[in-house]
């Protein structure tokens, strides 16, 4: 089996910062051909033009696919799968899909999408990112514009009206594989830190909650793709980002407060492993117990001919077999991200147990 197309969902009410992220994310892939489908809702989307706008050479307008109606969620079946089908067919197939949604719906439909025949053995889900509004949550508004997302609902009839945005952003953030509190340039350290330490005491066991500024955070973050770069990765060592404050370039110490987390990945190496569902789950117990953002690689599962590719976000561990180790060195070796301060040598040890 070919290597699996990792697909990403962005989720986040609108005026979270979406857009802007994956503005950022797009100008700094590098190269890396990324997809993105978009959520659109008649006169308020303007998503599909800001990213036509954007003048990169990773972003064509080819690549925009927005769906015709309404909210993905509900509309599956009808929508979803032969756009997605549409994407696969290309001869330019992409490194990454991103897929944007409002957040007006439960994203779990959608993941479960990923499941239909045709889809489920070309793509594979590499992760729910929520993305909040920083500013707006910690002011219980929960959207910088509580209008705009009222109106945005009001005008798809397959989502309900009633249900309060609180409500809402609690699935958003029961869903999320990872949480980015976007806007920390508006909240003032104690404020961000309260935030985030709710957030993660609401959300599920493992996810890891990021600060961002102008969704500003690097690619390797965000997307579990370049699995077969890891040494390019590990070359890098520190993850370095774009600051928006040219005053703090320089002043790391500050990071926390002006821009967003810094960013360390290293590599863990070991031999064959017996079990691959037994090492997933060791896996999962070690991501939870280092505050781990991300997990990635290939695994040498003992008496398998095939590699085991493994892409782990937060909580989120997906392994499949995806072709024959033929000369490599048949060793297990995985690229662990995560923020600055990693207990390198405990995780390591934890892996190779
Ligand atoms: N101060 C501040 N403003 C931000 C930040 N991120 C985004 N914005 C602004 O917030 C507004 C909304 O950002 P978008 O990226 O369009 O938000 P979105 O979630 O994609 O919303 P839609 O694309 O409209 O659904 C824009 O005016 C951004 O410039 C941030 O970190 N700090």
């Amino acid at each position: 089996m070919p290597a699996k197309i990792p697909a990403t969902v962005v989720t986040g009410f609108l005026g979270a910062g979406k857009t802007t992220l994956i503005r950022h994310m797009l100008q700094n892939a590098h190269g890396k051909k990324i997809a993105l489908i978009i959520n659109e809702f008649g006169d308020l989307g303007v998503d599909g033009d800001i990213l036509k706008g954007c003048g990169e050479e990773t972003c064509t307008e080819g690549d925009i696919v927005e769906l015709s109606n309404g909210c993905i969620c509900c509309t599956v079946a009808d929508d979803f799968i032969p756009t997605m089908e549409q994407l696969l067919a290309r001869e330019d197939k992409p490194d990454h899909i991103v897929i944007e949604t409002s957040g007006l719906a439960l994203p779990q439909p959608l993941v479960r999408a990923f499941n239909w025949p045709g889809i489920s053995t070309k793509v594979t889900v590499d992760g729910v990112i929520t993305v909040v509004d920083g500013r707006a949550v910690h002011d219980g508004q929960f959207a910088h514009n509580v209008a705009a997302v009222d109106a945005q609902r009001a005008q798809d009839e397959n989502l309900d009206h009633e249900t309060p945005l609180s409500e809402l952003f609690e699935d958003q953030v029961a869903c999320a594989d990872m949480i980015v509190v976007n806007k920390i340039d508006l909240l003032a350290e104690d404020e961000a830190t309260a935030l985030t330490t709710r957030l993660k005491s609401e959300s599920r066991d493992g996810v890891q909650v990021v600060r961002a500024s102008m969704g500003a955070l690097p690619v390797d973050v965000l997307l579990g793709q370049g699995i077969g770069a890891e040494a390019d990765l590990a070359a890098r060592h520190e993850i370095h980002h774009h600051h928006h404050h040219d005053d703090d370039a320089d002043d790391h110490d500050h990071a926390h407060s002006h821009g967003h987390d810094e960013f360390q990945s290293f590599i863990v190496t070991r031999g064959e492993i017996t079990d691959a569902s037994a090492f997933a789950a060791q896996v999962s117990d070690v991501i939870r117990a280092h505050g781990i953002l991300r997990l990635k690689g290939f695994v040498a599962v003992d008496g398998k001919p095939m590699r085991l590719t493994l892409q782990a976000v937060g909580p989120r561990v997906d392994t499949y077999f995806d072709q024959p180790f033929g000369t490599a060195p048949r060793e297990t070796r995985l690229v662990v991200i995560g923020e600055t301060g990693l207990d390198q040598a405990a995780i390591t040890t934890a892996l190779q147990a």
